[in-house]
């Protein structure tokens, strides 16, 4: 288990409580990186939600956001780009100078977030994913301009708990949003078209989903071990005038590596318009 420095004194309150802040407090909880009693969550409305989190996770429900800000150490911003002013223009209220806020909020810059707030805090932006939830993610970490080198560090901490951290420009976070933020769930995509291509030839739906895993798993595992580049792992497997070549020219006909590539460039650009569609 990664340890993070500090942690018995570490608060963090989760402000927003969808899909993203679940992957990060189950793998920071799973991992047992901080206990549930260190961590708050609110949302906007939704109590069911809130109390789903109390009963699967153990932590601790509120809509007292004063209390909320005043009992955390950390406050990470799981918001919607588009809820993303309302809120900062409230959390502002309560905000110390000395307090984190790291944001996992796609295309919002830092500048904003502090304008917003009113407060000159230091602020970590980072772009996580999903696979947080099983320890797994691949989170790009940035410094606003009031965060130190220190608060950068305690961040990195935290994801690296629940995955592999990568420092980068701001500026970065974009393409990292496309890339590996977005990314996982254009590889569900191909998951679900090749468990399809495996119950259309007749296999069963559940043989079928775990040979689509076994084989991304495995994919994933030669990616990273492997002293190829993956281009020549592809040519191992394809045999001149085999099964492989063949299916590989209907990718082709289809211009699925530039589909991919286009997908990811568009998420990036994205990200780039939310953050000047809500600033
Ligand atoms: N889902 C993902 O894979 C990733 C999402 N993100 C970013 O995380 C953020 C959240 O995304 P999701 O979790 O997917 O969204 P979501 O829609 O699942 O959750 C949004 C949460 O914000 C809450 N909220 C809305 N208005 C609020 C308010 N006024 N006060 C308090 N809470 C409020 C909602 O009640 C909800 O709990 C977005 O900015 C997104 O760009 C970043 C990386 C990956
Ligand atoms: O789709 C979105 O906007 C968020 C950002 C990265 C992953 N999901």
């Amino acid at each position: 288990m990664r340890t993070l420095e500090n942690r018995d004194t570490l608060r963090v309150g989760f402000v927003g409580a969808g899909s993203i802040a679940e992957s990060i407090l189950g793998g920071i909880i799973k991992n047992e990186i901080l206990s549930p009693a260190q961590i708050y969550v609110t949302n906007h409305q939704n109590d069911q939600r809130l109390l789903y989190l109390q009963q699967r996770y153990g932590v601790s429900p509120t809509r007292d956001l004063e209390t909320m800000v005043k009992d955390s150490t950390m406050l990470l911003l799981a918001i919607k780009p588009k809820e993303a002013k309302e809120v900062c223009l409230r959390l502002g209220k309560y905000i110390r100078r000395d307090q984190l806020i790291v944001s996992v909020m796609a295309g919002i810059s830092t500048k904003n977030i502090n304008e917003w707030l009113g407060v000159d805090c230091p602020i970590i932006r980072t772009m996580p994913n999903t696979s947080s939830s099983v320890g797994l993610s691949a989170t790009g970490i940035a410094a606003g301009r009031y965060a130190s080198e220190s608060h950068l560090e305690i961040a990195a901490q935290l994801f690296r708990a629940i995955g592999s951290v990568f420092q980068v420009a701001e500026a970065d976070l974009h393409i990292l949003t496309g890339l590996s933020g977005s990314g996982p769930a254009f590889i569900y995509y191909m998951a679900e078209a090749m468990e399809q291509a495996g119950v259309k030839a007749g296999l069963p739906a559940d043989l079928s989903r775990e040979l689509t895993v076994q084989t991304l798993l495995g994919a994933a595992h030669m990616l990273l071990k492997a002293e190829e580049e993956p281009a020549e792992l592809r040519r191992k497997i394809t045999s001149p005038g085999g099964t492989t070549e063949a299916g590989l020219a209907v990718l082709n006909s289809y211009s699925f590596q530039q589909a991919m590539i286009d997908a990811i460039l568009r998420a990036a650009e994205k990200s780039e318009e939310l953050g000047k569609l809500y600033r």
